[in-house]
């Protein structure tokens, strides 16, 4: 059954630690955690002290999903704060390979990122050292867009290169423009974590919201 990971990007910022008790409550699995820096996308969310005010709302893991240039700077900070798993683009650091032992001495998961318009073979080489994928199904920076049909083609190609390597454990998750018609479509091309945030944060009932996903 697919993991699934509410954004808080779409929640109410001045009741984020309610917002995320709800999640957990509804049904969410892990809560998923945009950071953004103005820089490697063009919006700007929250940091480490924000993040490490909302650890205690809940005890769901918090699946940090860097979308920051040059994160190696600081997931030593994202670590403290309470991430329970980090995953950095791989378009905003030089030395992906190190970014990933570094999460990974922390003792956390490790996971990359790929734009939409980035190739799966950026991963060739470190594919065997990463416990996530994450497929960004929209360009990242803000919540409520489109889903990009793409992304289908993208997805079975990476179960196939995961299973080709007998990496079949490697989570591949979705980001963006999931709704219970492409969660679907996305299940069926391989994915195993889906990030959603207005389809979740935008529904008043929110358990109903969760298990239409599922
Ligand atoms: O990373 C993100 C944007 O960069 C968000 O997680 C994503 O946009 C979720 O929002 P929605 O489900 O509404 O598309």
């Amino acid at each position: 059954m697919a993991i699934i990971a509410p954004s808080i990007l779409s929640a109410d910022f001045a009741r984020l630690g309610d917002e995320i008790k709800a999640a957990e409550q509804a049904g969410a699995d892990w809560i998923h955690v945009d950071v953004m820096d103005g820089h490697f996308v063009p919006n700007l969310t929250f940091g480490p002290p924000v993040i490490a005010a909302v650890r205690s709302a809940t005890k769901l893991p918090f699946d940090v999903h860097l979308m920051i240039e040059r994160p190696e700077l600081s997931i030593p900070s994202y670590a403290a704060a309470g991430a329970d798993r980090i995953t950095v683009h791989a378009e905003a650091t030089v030395h992906l390979h190190r970014t990933i032992q570094q999460i990974k001495d922390l003792g956390l998961p490790a996971g990359v990122a790929l734009n939409p318009g980035t190739p799966l073979s950026v991963l060739e080489h470190v594919l065997g050292d990463v416990d996530l994928v994450l497929i960004m199904t929209v360009n990242p920076g803000f919540g409520g867009q489109a889903f990009i049909e793409e992304s289908l083609n993208k997805l079975r190609q990476l179960r196939k290169m995961l299973s080709d390597r007998g990496l079949d454990h490697v989570h591949v998750q979705v980001d963006g423009g999931i709704n219970s018609t492409t969660a679907k479509q996305v299940v069926e091309a391989g994915a195993n974590v889906l990030v959603a945030g207005n389809a979740v944060f935008g529904e008043r009932d929110r358990a109903a919201a969760i298990a239409a996903l599922r």
